[in-house]
């Protein structure tokens, strides 16, 4: 397989000077580690990055359910600070030139040796750049247009509808609109446990239980008389109001009810119909199946729901250097992928099957691409020009349809979308660095099922940001983000974290979002697009994110 990040640096490998000679030393030091660390994204908090006091927002939705935060930046921080002193993680942000942090994306991202501009700045333009392995192939689309070209492949087909019964339709999108089947409430209930009272007070009454929920009809009830009524029970034909228990006297010496406050007419009564009527649209189709919509339509009389079927995604892992299990040895390495796609996918609305491990054998890739009958199949290494790289060729020999190959777009620009047939399946080749392949799955893979599914696309959304982040010269970035609150009357914004180079996966562990860097970078204290990832609080609701 080919090497793709020879250039970087690991954590560590740059060298602290060690022992500072005084106290004021060790301060300057901590100062400007403070000053390298603001200017790669991985600082925060007052004084840091940004530090003016202004706190972008999380511009989507002023209504953001996120909870108030807990301790996850706090341990971020600590953990960035207690590394920039001690830890070796750190120690290349302290001495690295204003050339590039390995972990910032630069590097790897100035192969062809042309300087990273600074945010903001315009950008002369770049000559075409051959593609991997193929100088003669033309320049890769945009970010924006390969996503468009995967939305665009998921939509093609048509919309299939199945019938869920409730307890299977979690996560699934609604094919049709769900229109109510009753009347909501079904009936004239009370709303609280008291009495049904008809006309003015005082009001005769007899002993017993009275009404129950789950009940038949009551008689009408005659003007001057109370009978006792449960919350949820039918209301008598006449009654003009309830009377919570808590709000009425009972003389029972008399037979007599008396009110404690004055009565409005209807009041704690919901009447038939309140919330909805027969035949009234109650959510649209496209909306997906949360517990909440799941309620709603048994109450309103599902047994069953219209979706669309999940798309059917098979997983083939590539790659004879990966181990499945214990510690890296000889050369080899734990796969990251197979344990992450799984989830991932079905966070996206998928059935997942696999991941099956195939490593670098272009017979066997050829055989589980023919014999697939899923919607999608993606791939995992193998899309570059190595000597063992087997899928173009293999997709060649297929005679696929390369529908995108590779994308303007850092990591992961090896990435590609094919379709093996014309009603065969979709192939998502995701490159083999693990976070590449993060950024082709949410380039291509996100937006194709989100067609297939009938799912709505994720609504872009900009949030501000209080770092500079550089950006490819040519090249989107994707950078792991972490969305932070705004303290002490400042404004809610994202954070980009460190460990963002294409063979890392720990800045996006700790993300909860990517954020779409265009060419020209992004000035500290502006707003840069987001994507959000599954697990995002705001990001729409799926089984995936629950099981
Ligand atoms: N001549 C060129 N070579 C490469 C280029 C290029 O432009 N010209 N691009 C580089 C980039 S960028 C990437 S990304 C990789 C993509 O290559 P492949 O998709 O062929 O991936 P592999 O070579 O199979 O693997 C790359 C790297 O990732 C490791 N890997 C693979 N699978 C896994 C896994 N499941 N879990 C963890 N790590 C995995 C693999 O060991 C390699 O280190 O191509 C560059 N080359
Ligand atoms: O820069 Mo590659 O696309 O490592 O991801």
């Amino acid at each position: 397989m080919t090497g793709s990040d020879g250039s970087h640096r690991e954590p560590g490998s740059d060298v602290r000077a060690a022992g500072s000679a005084s106290e004021r030393a060790r301060e300057e030091e901590e100062r400007a580690v403070e000053q390298a660390l603001a200017l790669v994204g991985g600082s925060s908090g007052p004084g840091r990055s940004g530090g003016s006091g202004e706190r972008p927002s999380r511009s989507r939705d002023p209504r953001d359910p996120r909870a108030p935060w807990d301790s996850r930046d706090e341990d971020l921080n600590a953990g960035r600070s207690n590394d920039s002193h001690t830890g070796p993680s750190s120690a290349p942000h302290a001495h690295r030139s204003s050339g590039g942090d390995p972990y910032d994306g630069r590097d790897s991202d100035l192969r062809d040796g042309r300087a990273a501009p600074a945010p903001g700045r315009e950008q002369p333009p770049l000559p075409d750049r051959p593609s991997p392995g193929d100088p003669a192939k033309p320049p890769p689309p945009s970010w924006d247009r390969a996503r468009a070209v995967a939305a665009r492949a998921g939509r093609g087909g048509p919309p299939a509808t199945i019938r869920l019964p409730l307890d299977r339709a979690p996560g699934h999108v609604l094919a049709e609109a769900l229109g109510a089947l009753t009347d909501l409430p079904s009936f004239d209930t009370s709303a609280m446990d008291g009495w049904a009272v008809a006309g003015p007070g005082p009001w005769a009454f007899e002993a017993g239980a009275g009404l129950l929920a789950g009940r038949g009809p009551a008689a009408a009830l005659p003007d001057g008389t109370a009978v006792r009524i449960a919350t949820g029970a039918r209301v008598p034909p006449e009654t003009t109001a309830v009377i919570r228990s808590e709000h009425a006297h009972v003389d029972e010496a008399r037979g007599l009810l008396h009110a404690r406050r004055s009565v409005v007419t209807g009041q704690d009564i919901r009447p038939r119909g309140q919330e909805c009527r027969s035949g009234e649209q109650l959510v649209p189709a496209g909306t997906v199946v949360t517990p909440a919509v799941l309620g709603l339509a048994a109450a309103a009389g599902y047994d069953a729901l219209p979706v669309v079927p999940r798309p059917r995604v098979d997983i083939l892992v590539l790659g004879d250097e990966l181990l499945n299990a214990g510690l890296p040895h000889d050369g080899l390495i734990r796969d990251a992928l197979g344990p992450m796609l799984g989830p991932w996918l079905r966070a996206l609305g998928a059935e997942v099957s696999g991941p099956r491990r195939l490593g670098d054998d272009a017979g066997a890739l050829r055989s589980a691409l023919t014999s697939s009958d899923a919607d999608l199949i993606v791939t995992t290494g193998g899309t570059a020009a190595g000597p063992v790289d087997h899928v173009h060729p293999v997709l060649d020999a297929l005679g696929a349809e390369l529908l995108v190959d590779g994308v303007a777009v850092r990591p992961g620009h090896p990435m590609l979308l094919a379709r093996l047939s014309p009603d065969g399946p979709y192939l998502v080749g995701l490159p083999g660095n693990p976070l590449a392949a993060v950024s082709g799955l949410l380039t291509l893979a996100e937006p194709l099922l989100a067609g297939i599914a009938g799912r709505p696309a994720q609504d872009p959304y900009r949030a501000l940001v209080h770092a500079e982040v550089h950006g490819h010269p040519h090249d989107t970035r994707l950078v792991p983000v972490v969305h932070r609150p705004g303290r002490a009357g400042g404004r809610d914004h994202v954070a980009p974290l460190r460990y963002n180079g294409p063979a890392m996966l720990r800045g996006i562990a700790a993300a909860d979002g990517l954020a779409v860097v265009p060419p020209g970078g992004v000035r500290s204290g502006t707003e840069v697009e987001i994507l959000d990832l599954p697990w995002a609080p705001a990001t729409p609701w799926t089984e995936g994110c629950f099981t």
